[in-house]
């Protein structure tokens, strides 16, 4: 095959020159774009020249007439284990494979962790206060003693448990299909439905799967049953999270703080209620941009993976499918 021409949309700039080896691939051009284009036509214009288009993540809208409308796509990478944005029917239909890659579990529970820390002791508006020659003005919530709850307890979930242990917490968990014997196993107090979680816990964190079960699973009333001065994270998947009813449940204090890594719409648009001065500059809510799994080891691990995978497909060996 001469001339493979290979898109990569990566919001990280730089990251693919720093950590990729495009160079074992045979006769590839490779292109990266750094920012996020969602109309279809500008997408169209854009890709309809590559073979391959890989994807970091979900931001870009890969529906089934985009996918027609690109006549010379034969592959479509996608860094982790699934990817919604992409119609699978229509890329199965036109016998495009799409394949995944693996993930780290470690890099976004480190980095609900840091959301957990920061808002815990009001950091960022102690920081910015000394910015503005201010000194010392809340105080802060030790981890240890609290309890932490955990809405999903599979690879990120189980290792928050491990790590909420180690800075002392009590961990309790929930999720639909949640058993006791997991639980016990992990040594983690079983709570048997959502609102007996929100209300048992000083901090909560969403670690589920977003599908159309879980869509909106955290709602007004889970919201309403927390605890006062609860912290609520969620680093999944925006729309597991009902966001009017967080933004609500923050200006009646339940959640008193919350931390958000994941949003319906990503990047963030500007107009989103959710960036309200009132609470972000009050640090009662914290936005961060998707930085979940932006590391050099993940990104190491999402670049090799995708090398491998072209690698495997130009030479007709199997590769990682996702369906
Ligand atoms: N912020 C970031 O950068 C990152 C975010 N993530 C997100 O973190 C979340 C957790 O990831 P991870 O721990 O690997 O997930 P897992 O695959 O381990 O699943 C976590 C839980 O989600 C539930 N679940 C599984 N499949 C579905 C489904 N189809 N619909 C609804 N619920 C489901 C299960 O709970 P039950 O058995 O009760 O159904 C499961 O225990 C995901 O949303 C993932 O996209 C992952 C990496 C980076
Ligand atoms: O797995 C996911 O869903 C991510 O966000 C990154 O792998």
């Amino acid at each position: 095959m001469s001339n493979l021409k290979i898109a990569v949309l990566d919001d990280s700039a730089n990251a693919s020159q720093r950590v990729a080896d495009w160079s074992v691939l045979n006769d590839a051009d490779v292109t990266v774009f750094t920012d996020t284009l969602k109309a279809e036509s500008e997408l169209i214009e854009r890709l309809r020249h590559f073979d391959v288009v890989c994807l970091m993540r979900e931001r870009t809208p890969f529906p089934a007439s985009l996918i027609k409308a690109l006549p010379k796509l034969k592959l479509i990478i996608t860094t982790g284990p699934r990817n919604l944005s992409i119609d699978m029917a229509a890329a199965a239909a036109l016998h495009i494979p799409v394949c995944g890659t693996e993930s780290r579990k470690t890099t976004t529970s480190e980095f609900a962790m840091l959301l957990m820390l920061t808002q815990s002791r009001g950091l960022l508006t102690e920081v910015n206060s000394m910015r503005e020659t201010g000194w010392q003005s809340s105080l802060g919530r030790d981890l240890a003693g609290l309890d932490l709850g955990l809405i999903g307890l599979g690879k990120i979930g189980e290792q928050m448990a491990t790590l909420g242990k180690a800075f002392g917490m009590t961990i309790h968990a929930w999720s639909p299909n949640l058993t006791t014997a997991r639980c016990e196993s992990l040594g983690v107090q079983y709570q048997p439905d959502l609102s007996s979680l929100m209300a048992n816990t000083d901090i909560v964190s969403v670690h589920m799967v977003l599908s159309e079960r879980s869509t909106h699973l955290v709602n007004a009333a889970a919201f309403a049953s927390m605890r006062n001065d609860a912290l609520f994270i969620n680093t999944s998947r925006g729309q597991i999270v009902d966001q009017q009813a967080l933004l609500d449940g923050l200006h009646n204090g339940k959640p008193l703080k919350a931390a958000l890594d994941v949003y319906d719409e990503e990047p963030l648009p500007m107009d989103s209620p959710l960036r309200d001065t009132q609470l972000t500059e009050s640090g009662r809510l914290l936005l961060s941009p998707h930085l979940g799994y932006v590391t050099e080891q993940t990104w190491k691990v999402f670049y090799s993976q995708t090398v491998d995978a072209i690698a495997a497909w130009q030479n007709g060996a199997p590769i990682r499918q996702l369906n």
